[in-house]
């Protein structure tokens, strides 16, 4: 028995490392370590892959699968300008147990044409202009009850606003016993991949057994179950009355494709789990690395009040468009990539990218982080210098915070706008400062990359 075990995994690791030859440089390393090190510190491992394998290399996840990630912008430049020789979708299924098998995320093809179509308007052009005061309304209420020496959690707070703005421009909800549940419902349930252990549940799927409420996958789907059926009373009610709003649900639920056919409920459901999934911690979490880095320079907090005062009135729309802000936001989602990788891309029949021909079904990974710390891109670029952003433009394969091609993120509008507005509404009323002096490290929360800790800040002062 135990030589034919020897033999069975003799041959898998031959065949292993058959396949993995096949792709370039492939990382030698356990795909058990490589796995645990991906989900510990994906920053620290891709750092010391690329010193060692160059801007192009394999890493195989045990139980993923192999991934071949990508730092070289002219490889993503060619996978952004082949889109139709890719599926995306399919290899996002490890987040088919939050936002469910509908989600925009994980569908391909024309399924993924006519979604896209469907949910684009409510995100983009004069729409936009509709949530601006809706924010800064938001961002004010939130703030108002800082007391000066009060501190606080910027990471938490930016989240409070976040998902308030969630809440109100997308699910259209501001008040009512259906809001009162589902606020603290979403925190709790966001909350349960809040660390790199926490987070292993997502990407283990040994872990990922209901055993009831005292497991942790019972917990998350218990309260996966709850936000879907109060969901679903909304959905019912609005059409009950025949509600018409003016958030992104209401728009969902009136679009109809070029067959005329509506979004069924399910995918309603789906839809708006993606939106929260995807919108409301990538937000909160660049605006916390945000205030973080302008607190820690005070030139660039000084050179942004200078900005905003030179606009004489607080004009939401005007402020969208202040250069020196807006290059500060660049900055923040240059140096802390929310995700670090882009969505895979996965190679529907063979294809040549960088000179490399890639097999039918191989997974490409460009990472957003590899290509933002380029030091032939960005010199000196563990240092903050928003200032970059107004020299020199970057092409969509060297800049690339939201991804790009045709699965650019969908709210990339939107959280521009918010960061502006909320950065904004803070600075002009609040003088804040960091409780602490050391720096802040990154760690894994679920699928993203926040602030260790989530940035302690103190308020010093209030203007009227
Ligand atoms: C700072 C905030 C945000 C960051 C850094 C961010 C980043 C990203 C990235 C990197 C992707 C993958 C794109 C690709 O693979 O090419 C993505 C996709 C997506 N994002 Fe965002 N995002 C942010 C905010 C938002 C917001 C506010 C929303 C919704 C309102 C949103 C909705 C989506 C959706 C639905 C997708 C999937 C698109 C598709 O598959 O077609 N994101 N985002």
């Amino acid at each position: 028995m135990v030589g034919d075990r020897a033999i069975v995994s003799e041959r898998f690791i031959r065949w292993r490392t058959i396949v993995l030859a096949q792709l370039p440089n492939p990382i030698t390393s356990p795909a058990w370590w490589q796995l645990m090190n991906w989900i510990a510190d994906p920053i620290g491992f891709q750092d010391k892959c690329s010193q060692k394998y160059g801007d192009i290399f394999t890493m195989h996840l045990s139980g993923i699968g192999s991934y071949v990630v990508i730092g070289n912008p002219q490889a993503i430049g060619e996978i952004f300008n082949q889109d139709a020789k890719f599926d995306v979708g399919r290899g996002n299924a490890i987040a088919e147990p939050l936002v469910g098998r509908n989600s925009l995320m994980l569908v391909d093809g024309d399924r993924h044409r006519r979604e896209r179509k469907l949910l684009m308007p409510p995100f983009h052009g004069e729409r936009l202009q509709t949530y601006a005061k809706q924010i800064c309304l938001i961002t004010k209420q939130i703030a108002s009850s800082w007391q000066v020496g009060q501190s606080f959690v910027a990471r938490t707070t930016m989240q409070k606003i976040s998902l308030e703005v969630i809440l109100q421009v997308v699910f259209g909800l501001s008040e009512g016993e259906r809001y009162q549940q589902l606020k603290p419902l979403l925190t709790e349930w966001l909350d349960m991949t809040d660390s790199p252990l926490k987070s292993s549940m997502l990407f283990l799927q040994f872990l990922q057994k209901d055993w009831g409420a005292w497991s942790p996958w019972g917990q998350m789907k218990q309260r996966q179950h709850h936000v879907r059926a109060l969901l679903q009373a909304e959905i019912e009610e609005r059409r009950a009355k025949d509600i018409k709003g003016r958030d992104v649900l209401s728009l969902m639920m009136a679009a109809r494709d070029e067959n005329g056919q509506a979004m069924t409920d399910e995918e309603l459901k789906d839809e708006l789990l993606t939106i929260l999934f995807a919108g409301h911690e990538t937000t909160a979490t660049t605006l916390a690395w945000a205030l973080y880095q302008i607190h820690q320079h005070p030139d660039v907090r000084d050179r942004l009040l200078h900005e905003l005062d030179s606009l004489g009135e607080f004009a939401p729309m005007k402020i969208a468009q202040l250069p020196y802000l807006s290059a500060v936001c660049q900055e923040t989602l240059r140096m802390y990539p929310v995700i670090p990788v882009i969505f895979p891309r996965i190679t529907k029949s063979p294809t040549k990218i960088a000179g490399y021909l890639f097999e039918a079904q191989t997974a490409l990974m460009p990472s957003i982080y590899l290509v933002h710390y380029r030091e032939d891109l960005y010199p000196n670029a563990k240092q903050f210098q928003p200032e970059r952003f107004l020299e020199r433009q970057y092409s969509p394969s060297e800049y690339l915070p939201f991804g790009g091609g045709s699965r650019r993120c969908l709210g990339y509008a939107l959280a521009g706008l918010e960061m502006k507005l909320v950065l904004a509404t803070i600075l002009s009323k609040y003088q804040l400062a960091l409780v602490e002096d050391k720096p802040v490290q990154i760690q894994r929360r679920g699928f993203t990359l926040a602030p260790q800790g989530g940035v302690s800040m103190v308020v010093s002062a209030k203007s009227i």
